[in-house]
């Protein structure tokens, strides 16, 4: 990954508000399909048009530096929908705090969000601030611990630390709170790449 844009994009341009609107649209069909029980005539339906969709994208398939998903700072989730919905409003270089919300496509089971939807937010913010300002470094390993249920369609606290460095190797938390309940948080190492490593 090259370059992470925090400007809105311009109207009319490639990455422009149409993108961000798409993304959002995206993120609502993912919700509405992983909550729907819907007749086969329109599931049949919603798979021609989502076939329609994936067709109309084709002819600008593009590389991964030039793809505009995950390279959007002033989007949600970077507009990387594998992500949840992530604001951030505070960063520096030794932490980052934001809001999250889960929705019912991220659902695990009896209203609690999927602990693997969890890690993913943790792995972004933990990659998020072991990469600012520093040379690059990868996820060496991500501990998670699940303290109570995570809920959905709730705003949610994230917050991310800096908890020391040694060499190449940074040792980070994170922590998410449903109001001032903690329902997970995580100790993460990211390591440094040496010259070659992808
Ligand atoms: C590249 C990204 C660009 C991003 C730029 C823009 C940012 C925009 C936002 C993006 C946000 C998304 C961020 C997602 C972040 C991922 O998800 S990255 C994907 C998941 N991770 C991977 O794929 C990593 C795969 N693994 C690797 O590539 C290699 O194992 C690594 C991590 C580069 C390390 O390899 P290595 O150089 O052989 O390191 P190694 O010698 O084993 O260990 C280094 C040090 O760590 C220690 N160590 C190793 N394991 C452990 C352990 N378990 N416990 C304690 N110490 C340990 C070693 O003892 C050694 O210590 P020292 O001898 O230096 O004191």
């Amino acid at each position: 990954m090259d370059q992470i844009s925090a400007t809105p994009g311009v109207a009319g341009q490639p990455g422009g508000p149409e993108f961000g609107r798409m993304i959002e649209a995206l993120r609502t069909v993912q919700a509405a399909i992983t909550g729907a029980a819907p007749p086969p005539e329109v599931s049949a339906e919603v798979g021609a048009i989502l076939e329609t969709v994936a067709g109309a994208l084709e002819p600008y398939l593009v590389g991964e530096d030039e793809q505009l998903s995950g390279h959007r700072d002033d989007l949600p989730g970077r507009g990387q929908p594998l992500l949840p919905p992530l604001w951030l409003d505070e960063r520096d270089e030794t932490h980052l705090r934001g809001r999250v919300t889960f929705d019912r496509f991220h659902l695990g089971g009896n209203g609690a969000a999927h602990g693997g939807a969890i890690t993913v937010l943790f792995d972004e913010m933990l990659g998020r601030l072991a990469n600012a300002g520093r040379n690059r470094a990868r996820t060496k390993y991500l501990q998670v611990e699940y303290h109570r249920i995570t809920p959905l369609d709730t705003e949610l606290r994230v917050e991310a630390k800096i908890a020391r460095v040694e060499g190449r190797k940074r040792f980070l938390t994170c922590a998410l709170y449903d109001g001032e309940h903690l329902t997970a948080d995580a100790e993460g190492l990211f390591v440094e790449l040496l010259p070659g490593q992808p």
